[in-house]
């Protein structure tokens, strides 16, 4: 109010604040404090602006009963209710019904029943209600000057704009009464049930990172011996894996692949009948340095932008992505959080900026993980890129670009050379995995496959996912690998022996 007279003096003498305080719930110093502050405020806004006929700021600090209250609304001409933190908060409500009035109200006011009516709303945007209202001037409390401007907006505003925004509010308010509440409150809990007989539920993780998630009955542990008589039946066989958290542990402070994973997946390689890829965030770099004796094994590095078939062949690079100048967008943003997250830092790929917090604080650091997103979505909204959340990190990659479309390329690929899979496995354990899950799930169902193939989607942790099955860890991934290898190449007769004695006299 001091702020609206001394913004506008114009309206001094003409606009007075009626402050109803309600009695407070508690009775604590802070209220006292509360109290003493309001009172030496109205009284500092009286002094420096009323005179003997006019004092803009009336307080009252009594219990209102209600028609008391109903004779205030339906003369205000706007009502403000400007809490820095609320609930619902009805008043704005109750306002809007008694600015429409009743009969009885209107007779009182010696005002006709087709007389028009208005209601003019200023609330703060973190009140519950506020959404809800869209012919409201929303506000945000701690920006005085804007909210004095918002007051002056109410106050001023053509008659027939603050005619229609009653019709707005009003109608709102008539049809979303305690019944429709209650309604809709019941359809929620019966959506969010409906499947909840359907679902088994399990307590993951420790901590703060104990979550409760409900999974399909259908999803299943990745048993090894039923993949192994597919694998087996099958001769025209893709096997996607994701790097991190697949192959190679996500708490492993070595990134480098073990020896164990190198020759599993030479083996499998060497299987002519399999195409094997590994498909990464990573840069292709450091894959193809870690993965340098695998000399058959395909490599897909920065979620595809990077591809190469094998050792010998060349990387070619997607197309898709030639504008990279959203990078200079996005880096100033992303050091804004390295700088205030502490124990974060930024990874810049040729197509991709990634920021990376496993090194922060836990939980500080997936709290400015989702606003980092958030952030970044919104400024990102033109741009030719998607942002995506991982284990640990937000990343900026362009649109067009995914592990998908890698497994796309590939089985397309070996369609054309008229080799159609009939064995398909992905495993993956991040959120871009879910994508090369969804792109191998819509190829059973493409009409350039003769015969639909096996199809085996695995995530690696119980979680919800595209796939229809898990493994608990990458120790369980390699020994997945290990069957499968052995079924491509089982092992000679006499070496089972000779393991099976030097085993013995261990
Ligand atoms: O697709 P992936 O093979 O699962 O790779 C995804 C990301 O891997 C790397 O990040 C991961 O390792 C970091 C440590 O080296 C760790 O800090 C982070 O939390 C992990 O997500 C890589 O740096 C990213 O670019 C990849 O997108």
């Amino acid at each position: 109010m001091e702020q609206l007279l001394q913004q506008h003096p114009d309206l001094q003498g003409k606009v007075v604040l009626v402050q109803i305080v309600n009695p407070a719930r508690g009775s604590g110093k802070d209220v006292q404090e509360a109290k003493r502050e309001t009172y030496l405020t109205a009284k500092r806004i009286n002094d420096v602006y009323g005179s003997p006929e006019y004092e803009p700021v009336i307080l009252i600090d009594r219990p209102v009963p209600r028609y008391e209250k109903t004779a205030y609304y339906a003369l205000a001409e706007c009502c403000i209710v400007n809490a820095v933190r609320d609930g619902m908060n009805l008043v704005p409500y109750k306002y809007i019904v008694c600015r429409q009035g009743t009969p009885y109200m209107d007779k009182a006011m010696g005002i006709t029943s087709d007389s028009p009516r208005t209601s003019m709303l200023v609330v703060s945007e973190f009140v519950g209600c506020s959404p809800s209202l869209s012919g409201a001037i929303r506000v945000n409390p701690w920006d005085i000057e804007a909210v004095a401007d918002a007051l002056n907006l109410a106050i001023t505003m053509r008659e027939s704009e603050k005619q229609l925004r009653h019709e707005k509010h009003y109608r709102y308010v008539s049809t979303h009464d305690v019944a429709y509440w209650a309604r809709s409150f019941m359809q929620d809990l019966e959506r969010a049930c409906q499947d909840h007989y359907n679902k088994r539920c399990w307590g993951i993780g420790f901590g703060l990172g104990f979550r409760v998630v409900s999974l399909s009955p259908s999803f299943r542990r990745l048993c090894i011996e039923h993949i192994v008589s597919a694998y087996k039946r099958t001769n025209r066989r893709a096997i996607f894996l994701d790097y991190d958290g697949t192959v190679v542990p996500q708490t492993s402070i070595v990134k480098s692949p073990s020896s164990e994973v190198i020759s599993v997946l030479k083996a499998l390689c060497n299987d002519q009948n399999n195409s094997v890829f590994i498909v990464s965030g990573r840069g292709k770099n450091s894959l193809s340095g870690w993965l340098d004796p695998c000399e058959r094994l395909g490599i897909a590095a920065e979620h595809g932008y990077f591809m190469r078939w094998n050792k010998t062949s060349e990387w070619e690079t997607h197309s898709v992505a030639d504008d990279l100048d959203w990078k200079s967008i996005v880096e100033p943003i992303m050091r804004l959080y390295a700088e205030t997250t502490d124990g974060s830092s930024i990874e810049v790929k040729e197509s991709a900026l990634v920021w990376h917090h496993h090194d922060a604080d836990p939980d500080f650091g997936s709290c400015q993980a989702k606003e980092l997103l958030d952030h970044l979505e919104n400024v990102l909204a033109n741009e030719p890129v998607v942002v995506k959340r991982g284990q640990h990190i937000v990343e900026v990659k362009p649109q067009g670009i995914s592990k998908g479309s890698v497994a796309e390329k590939v089985l397309s690929n070996m369609v054309d050379q008229g080799k159609p899979p009939d064995f398909v496995l992905c495993i993956g354990d991040d959120k871009s995995d879910e994508d090369m899950f969804e792109s191998i799930l819509n190829t059973v169902s493409a009409p350039t496959l003769p015969l639909a193939p096996e199809i085996f989607a695995c995530t690696v942790g119980r979680k919800s996912s595209k796939a229809k099955y898990y493994l608990d860890d990458t120790v369980d991934v390699v020994k997945l690998l290990q069957g499968l290898a052995t079924a491509s190449c089982p092992k000679p007769k006499y070496i089972e022996q000779t393991l099976v004695s030097f085993e013995s006299i261990i």
